[in-house]
């Protein structure tokens, strides 16, 4: 379980980003963090992981405090929270069973990870999750030989390597077509239940957001103003979200229409 209490985050001494936050989310539920540009969600993400100091507050997974982990502590921390990206970060040069044998980099000693020794069990639970999200049979092709979609579910697999107890994603499905994004939100939701593992998606996308997660969480200016299921996430909702901001996708002129207005 994941319990974030009170989270403060202030970058310098501008205004808050992040302004008292209270987030609680158990195993196996799949939450979308939705917000205008600028409202705090990947902040959000990045404070959990750590890639982000908190300036105050609290953050548990399974009732282990977070905030304020240092050295080896952090590291053995981070292991337990997977991270799946926009831009997929993939070691393009590398195969793909590489890329995803690098989720397992924080559980190897030194002359292990340097040899890239990785042990028997790693390479078999490599093959397991490739075979589960169907890139198996692209294990020994080159990262950047593959599709968007290809490469986001290496992602979402080397993210599975480190048998995290969170899974935190930040627009997952940004850089992917219409129906690929579906496909990988449809992924992220069956791998929640059938690992038992929260997932954070951040996204910009509310009709998938409604589609595809059981839980909604709308933030405006680092404060939470909406927890609830996607049937309660009304047109009120979006407008105290959105009403007043021009949406990122508007403003680019791509023509997603589904942020600013329900279908
Ligand atoms: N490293 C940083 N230093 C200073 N300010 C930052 C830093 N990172 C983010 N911010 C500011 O914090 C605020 C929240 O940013 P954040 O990236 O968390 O928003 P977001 O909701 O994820 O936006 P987007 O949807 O555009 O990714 C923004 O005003 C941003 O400019």
């Amino acid at each position: 379980m994941l319990e974030i209490k009170h989270l403060t985050k202030r970058y310098g001494r501008n205004e808050a980003v992040l302004q008292g936050l209270d987030l609680h989310v158990e195993g196996n539920s799949v939450v979308a963090i939705v917000g205008a540009s600028g409202a705090g969600k990947s902040t959000l993400l990045r404070c959990i992981n750590r890639l982000v100091e908190p300036s105050s507050g609290s953050i548990k997974l399974n009732g282990h405090e977070l905030v304020n982990l240092k050295g080896g502590d952090l590291r053995r921390a981070r292991r337990k929270i997977g991270m799946v990206f926009q831009g997929f970060n993939l070691l393009d040069r590398l195969t793909v069973m590489e890329n995803v044998l690098a989720g397992r980099l924080g559980y190897l000693s030194l002359y292990q990870a340097v040899m890239r020794r990785y042990p028997p069990a790693d390479i078999e639970r490599a093959f397991t999750l490739m075979e589960r999200v169907g890139i198996a049979h692209y294990a020994n092709k080159r990262a950047d030989e593959l599709s968007g979609g290809e490469r986001q579910r290496v992602g979402v697999v080397r993210a599975l390597m480190q048998e995290p107890d969170v899974l935190l994603a930040d627009e997952p499905t940004a850089s992917l077509d219409p129906r690929t994004s579906e496909q990988i939100m449809v992924l992220l939701q069956s791998l929640a239940s059938e690992l038992s593992l929260p997932v954070l998606i951040n996204i910009h996308n509310v009709t998938q957001a409604k589609a595809y997660t059981e839980r909604i969480v709308g933030l405006r200016h680092g404060k939470m103003i909406f927890d609830g299921v996607p049937a309660d996430f009304n047109q009120d909702a979006l407008d105290a979200i959105y009403g007043g901001i021009e949406s990122p996708d508007e403003s680019s002129g791509d023509g997603d229409a589904e942020q600013g207005a329900l279908p």
